[in-house]
């Protein structure tokens, strides 16, 4: 901008020279001597040269200023709700088909909310790396306004103090390594469960989406408060929270008016708020009757905390210094509960759906079991480290189906230049990981289903590569990697080195149709059939 003043005003003083040496010439031509003349035309032909060389300058110069506030290009919407009637429900193939017409990085206007997709990797590292900071916001929901917790858990808190505590206590109490070698038997007891009930309906239809989901509930529940869903009615109350938890990751993926309109929030018009509110209301009772049952227990100074639950009602009672209120604790349990579960269990749930429709790649990852766990034995989880194939097949299913396809939108806490192009504070900002997986510049025969591709190759999933980031990266990155790792590593080792899997007869071939929301899920459950696989039956039990 300085630039541009500085050349207007140099202009400026060019053309108030000229016209005093034009008035001048004009005045004394009656004398002009030859020289005079000539001398005045070189001069002015100078200048002019000068001129337009400076024009030039300003005009470049103007250029790009304009571009720095540019606004990427996206399609045409309708006067106040913009391009909301236009979207598609299944927004991550919705906006990568966009991507195609506007380029990696476009933009929609959701009522009075800008939203911003970006779908190439070099552009997601501008996002998530280079201007981390700015974009380590979310943009929290209309729903946070009915439910207290989501206004301050960790995926909705803003960057900052508050959201740090959350996080670290989580990481460093629940989910680091050391946190989780602790609680291996209780993984172990949850995992051996499933493989009871399956062996339990040998020949028959399992319904593996919901074993899948019981089984990362119990072991997240179990770490939390020690368990809950033990003695009669298990599956029943099993089956709620799944019920719950995925009626919340589906609202919660679902495009609300409220947030685009916030003048309308109040209407509620697709009632996405009120239905919230009454999924909510079902985990804060369990949630005070645990909380309720534990502090009748109490603990003593100096006495361990038997579980994550119990330690932060210490920490909480103790006012140390990371004032926890009870409502932070719930908002925690809450994001264990519901970041973790079906993430997890539908991932692998993909695993298998992926496996029982490649022969070949299932029995490979079931002979590499043979050579490690070995046919007598049950597998435990020092056998994860040399399962490489099956290491493979886990980046595999990753990038083909990741948990999260937008990640969970960001949002710029000041106006950022992405592309050469401005993103404005407060923008929703989508990563179209889901798009960037499937790139064919970037992936050979992206649409196969290939673990190949991922062994003998240093690609990893900490968030450093911008072709494969299936946890996201930068200090939004997903806090339950380790967990998730062990989880998925552990029940699919488990599930394919125990039985042999057949997809129920009348299923035929695993449909392999996608759901979104927040969460990506198989559009139908998978059910298939399994026989035993090991030489004693003891090992089932
Ligand atoms: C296969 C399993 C999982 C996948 C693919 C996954 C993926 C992700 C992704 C993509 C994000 C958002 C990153 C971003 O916004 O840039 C995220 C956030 C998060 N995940 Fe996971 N996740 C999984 C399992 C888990 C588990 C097991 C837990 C904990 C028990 C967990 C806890 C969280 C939390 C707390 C956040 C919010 C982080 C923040 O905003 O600071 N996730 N996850």
């Amino acid at each position: 901008m300085v630039q541009m003043i500085t050349v207007a005003g140099f202009v400026n003083n060019l053309f108030c020279f000229l016209a005093v040496l034009w008035t001048w010439w004009w005045e004394n031509s009656n004398y002009k001597p030859r020289f005079i003349t000539q001398a005045l035309v070189i001069l002015f032909t100078a200048a002019l040269v000068i001129f337009w060389y400076y024009m030039r300058r300003l005009i470049e110069s103007s250029k790009t200023v304009l571009q720095q506030h540019t606004s990427p290009p996206g399609p045409r919407g309708l006067p106040l709700v913009g391009n909301l009637p236009f979207l598609d429900a299944e927004l991550h193939t919705h906006f990568a088909d966009l991507a195609q017409t506007y380029g990696p990085i476009l933009k929609l206007h959701l009522g009075n909310k800008v939203a911003i997709v970006v779908s190439s990797p070099s552009l997601a590292k501008e996002v998530l790396k280079d201007h981390d900071i700015t974009f380590a916001n979310r943009d929290v929901p209309a729903v946070a306004k009915t439910v207290e917790y989501v206004s301050c858990n960790i995926v909705s808190s803003p960057y900052g103090a508050h959201w740090r505590m959350l996080r670290r206590l989580c990481v460093a109490h629940m989910l680091s390594s050391t946190s989780l070698d602790t609680v291996y038997p209780l993984r172990k007891r949850e995992v051996q469960r499933m493989v009871g009930e399956i062996y339990g309906n040998i020949g028959l239809p399992v319904n593996l989406s919901d074993q899948l989901f019981l089984t990362i509930l119990n072991v997240i529940t179990s770490m939390l408060w020690g368990g809950m869903l033990k003695g009669e009615g298990e599956i029943d109350l099993g089956a709620e929270f799944r019920h719950v938890v995925s009626e919340i990751t589906e609202l919660l993926g679902k495009p609300n008016l409220s947030d685009f309109i916030p003048c309308l929030a109040w209407l509620d018009l697709q009632g996405i708020q009120s239905q919230i509110k009454k999924l909510f209301l079902k985990f804060d009772r369990i949630f005070n009757s645990i909380i309720e049952q534990r502090l009748k227990m109490g603990i003593k100074d100096g006495e361990e905390s038997k579980d994550f639950l119990q330690l932060l009602l210490h920490l909480q009672e103790k006012q140390t210094k990371t004032r926890l209120t009870m409502l932070h604790i719930k908002a925690i349990l809450m994001d264990m509960v519901v970041g973790g579960t079906e993430t997890t269990s539908n991932t692998v749930e993909w695993a298998m759906a992926e496996l029982m429709n490649n022969d070949e790649i299932m029995q490979r990852a079931q002979e590499e079991l043979e050579i490690i766990v070995g046919k007598d034995s049950r597998v435990e989880e020092i056998h994860l480290p040399r399962l490489h194939f099956l290491n493979a097949v886990m980046k595999e299913v990753l990038r083909l189906h990741p948990a999260l396809p937008l990640l969970v939108p960001h949002c710029p806490s000041s106006s950022c230049k992405i592309g050469g192009y401005m993103v404005p504070k407060g923008a929703r900002v989508f990563v179209n990981v889901w798009a960037i997986h499937r790139d064919p510049s970037i992936w050979e025969k992206p649409l196969d289903f290939n673990p190949e591709r991922f062994l003998n190759c240093e690609r990893d999933f900490g968030g450093n590569n911008f072709n494969y980031f299936p946890f996201g990266s930068g200090r939004r990155i997903c806090a339950g990697i380790s967990m998730a790792e062990r989880m998925f590593m552990y029940e699919l080792a488990t599930l394919l080195h125990s039985f042999s899997w057949k997809v129920a007869e009348r299923y035929g071939k695993v449909d392999l149709k996608e759901k979104f929301g927040i969460v990506l899920k198989k559009a139908t459950p998978l059910i298939a059939v399994a026989t035993p696989r090991l030489s004693n039956p003891a090992l089932y039990e």
